[in-house]
């Protein structure tokens, strides 16, 4: 298990973090969600051992993690740690990539685990590609896989699938995530991604101003979002009353309601039309099976 105890955390003067303490269990994810500038990065650092922590303590099992002024090799044999940044080998290729912390004591079991990984990231048709050659999300699948060679007993991702195009996000997701539940990698993700989150995550903490905002599992803080900043992870949302609605919660009804809206206008999402509103005053969001009449006047009612 990992335990983050009260650890306080600033690059100079101004607080990153401020006293902040969670656990996470072996084999669980846990997402990190916050806006930019929330530290996310800056604790996934920390947990790696980057820097020294200004207050607090973080252990891993019995283990403590320390920071530079207590160790000479920043990380853990435990603990990998991929960055926003790769740090790759260019001038070699995929698969010596992939294999290179691993022993060539077994080159058998080398190799196989080697071309395990290259089909977890996809990566089939460029193992033998030199990595400089390659685009900016292959290299970030290349990292993915490298992390994973010497399956680590927990695993630091800072935005894992940022540079990978819409086409491959959602298969790649799904095998690293389910490759790394059936290891019991215990995962943490920092990301600004739902997608990330929902159908994946064990658990997820929102950093604001310093501090966790929230920590609870994605099916509570999606259906109980406390803040606008947690509602606006998920999606559109409006204040109504008082109360956040999403957009998908607001309901297009052939009677009178108290909430009349006037159409400003109308997206195109696919399966269904987002439509931007007036209600007193105020913009709203709604979805709408259909695409609505700018100026027309709608009712509207909230569905749980
Ligand atoms: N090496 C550094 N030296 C000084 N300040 C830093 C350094 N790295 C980050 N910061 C500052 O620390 C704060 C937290 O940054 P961090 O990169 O952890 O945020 P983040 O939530 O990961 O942001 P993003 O979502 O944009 O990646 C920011 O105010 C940032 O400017």
């Amino acid at each position: 298990m990992l335990q983050v105890k009260n650890i306080s955390f600033s690059y100079s003067k101004n607080a990153v973090l401020n006293n902040i303490s969670f656990e996470v269990k072996q084999g669980e994810h846990l997402a990190i969600i916050g806006e930019s500038g929330s530290g996310k990065s800056t604790l996934l650092k920390i947990l790696y051992g980057e820097y020294d922590l200004n207050q607090g303590a973080i252990y891993w099992n019995n283990s403590q993690i320390l920071g530079p002024k207590f160790n000479l090799v920043i990380g853990y044999d435990f603990m990998k740690y991929v960055a926003q940044e790769f740090d790759l080998m260019p001038y070699t290729t995929v698969e010596e990539n992939i294999g290179t912390f691993l022993s060539n004591f077994f080159p058998e079991e080398k190799a196989l685990r080697t071309q395990e990984l290259i089909k977890v990231v996809e990566l089939e048709n460029y193992a033998q590609t030199k990595v400089k050659l390659l685009s900016g999300g292959q290299k970030q699948r290349v990292a993915l896989a490298r992390a994973l060679a010497k399956q680590p007993e927990i695993l630091l991702l800072d935005e894992p699938f940022s540079h990978i195009d819409n086409f491959k996000k959602q298969s790649l997701r799904r095998k690293v995530f389910k490759f790394l539940k059936e290891k019991n990698i215990t995962c943490i993700v920092a990301t600004h991604d739902k997608e990330d989150v929902l159908g994946f995550a064990d658990n997820m903490m929102v950093l604001h101003d310093h501090n966790i905002m929230a920590h609870n599992t994605p099916n509570v803080l999606f259906k109980h979002p406390k803040t606008p900043l947690i509602a606006s992870f998920f999606g559109e949302f409006n204040i109504i009353n008082n109360t956040i609605v999403y957009a998908h919660q607001l309901i297009v009804i052939n009677d009178t309601t108290h909430l009349k809206a006037t159409v400003k206008q109308c997206y195109f999402k696919g399966t269904y039309y987002l439509v931007e509103a007036l209600l007193n005053q105020d913009t709203i969001f709604f979805q709408s099976h259909a695409p609505l009449k700018i100026a027309s006047d709608v009712f509207l009612e909230i569905k749980e």
